[in-house]
Parts: C-alpha cells; structure tokens; sequence
C-alpha cells in the first residue's frame, strides 16, 4: 500500500463531508445561491496567493531539478491555470480584480493559509507537500464527482467550476504530488510519517472548514 493510499483511507470520512456538505452539493445540482458562491470566490482568491507561495517554497526546497521544475509548473498552473477561472468569474459577477485581490481574509482563510505556510516553512518537503495535498487533491475528487451528474458541467453558473476541477491539467497537478511524497517517505521513521499524516488531516479539516465558512459567509466578527 502506497503511503498516500493510506492517508487517503485516514482522511476519507473528513472527505466525505466535504462531498456532502450543502455548499459542494448546491454547487453540483445548481442550487447555491450566488452570494455564497461570490464570497467564497473571493476568499479562495486570496487563500490561492498564500497557497501558490508554497509551491515556490516547494521549489527552494526542492532535492534536485527535475523536482524544482515541477514546483515551478505547479506555482504557473495556480497563479495562471486556477486563478485565472477566479478572475473569470469575479467579471462575470461584477467585481474587479482589485476588489478581488483586495479581500480580507476571514478567520478561517487566514488560518488555514498561515496554518499550511508555518508547516512548510519549518518543515521538510515531505511536510510541505502533506499540508498542500488535500488542497489539490479534494477539488480534483470533488470535481470528478460532481461531473458524473447529468447536467451538472453544462450549468450556467457552476458548470465552468466544475468543468476545471474536473480537468485532467488540474487533476494531474494531484498526482505530481501524490508520486512525489511517495518517494520523499522512503525511509522515513514511523514517528515521521505519523507526522505527515496528522498535517494532512488538519488540512483536510480546514478544508470541511472552508466549505462551511462560505455557506455561513463567515466573517470576522470583531
Ligand atoms: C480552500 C481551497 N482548497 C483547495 C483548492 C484547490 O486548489 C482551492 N481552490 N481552495
């Protein structure tokens, strides 16, 4: 069993309620209303710029080249691929790229973000990559299984999310990082790997987090 077939199985219950949370699921039969779906835009917007640093970590820390590289393509796809679907969508509602730029994280964004960069900046790659992969990982699944639905890709609002998520350039990003870890674990102690596992449920949490600080719209309330 592969190191990441198993924090898959660990983290899979947490998934789970990601997929059923009603935010995913209004998302996937059309349902959410749009002023749910603009602040959680905004906020993914400026939880993506602290998230595309990582990958620029990822690079510095980077063992070899070849490994260096595909940080570097990581870092693009966010900031040009994943972001670019943000700023589509911010034109289409009616918000400017500064208004989006300029959102003030709410408590879960900023916590989430500042969680994942302390992790990475002190740690190793391996940890690096353990805090970032639910992120990348999860949309691909959720994607790939709101995709399944008749109908779902074609609606006018949520069809081009899903159709990105879905993607094979956005579910490949994943599987650059799933092969990865799994060769960075080689050799590592028990206590180690232990150790990635407990980030990469934490993030998993702060991803079911997100999701329900979009429905709710939570913001800081002081
Ligand atoms: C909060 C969050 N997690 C994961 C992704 C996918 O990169 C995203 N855009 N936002």
């Amino acid at each position: 069993m592969k190191f990441t077939d198993h924090l898959y199985e660990a983290a899979k219950p947490i998934w789970e309620k990601g997929y059923e949370h009603s935010f995913v699921q209004g998302i996937g039969d059309g349902s959410l209303t749009l002023d749910r779906f603009q602040f959680f835009m905004c906020q993914d917007y400026v939880y993506l710029i602290e998230y595309a640093r990582l990958y620029a970590l990822g690079s510095l820390k980077a063992p070899d080249l070849q490994t260096m590289s595909t940080f570097a393509k990581l870092l693009d796809a966010t900031l040009n691929m994943e972001m670019e679907l943000h700023r589509q969508y911010a034109e289409k509602l009616g918000i400017s790229k500064t208004e989006l730029e300029s959102t003030e994280p709410a408590p879960t964004t900023l916590a989430y973000s500042s969680y994942m960069l302390n992790v990475s900046q002190r740690g190793s790659l391996a940890e690096l990559i353990a805090a970032i992969l639910p992120c990348a990982w999860s949309y691909g699944e959720i994607g790939q299984r709101l995709a399944k639905r008749p109908g779902a890709m074609e609606h006018p609002v949520y069809g081009e999310w899903i159709t990105m998520y879905q993607s094979e350039e956005f579910t490949k990003l994943a599987d650059w990082l799933i092969d990865l870890l799994n060769q960075l674990v080689e050799g590592k102690s028990e206590t180690e790997l232990k150790q990635l596992e407990t980030i990469f449920i934490n993030t998993s949490r702060f991803e079911y987090l997100f999701w329900d600080m979009a429905w709710d719209k939570s913001q800081w309330t002081i």
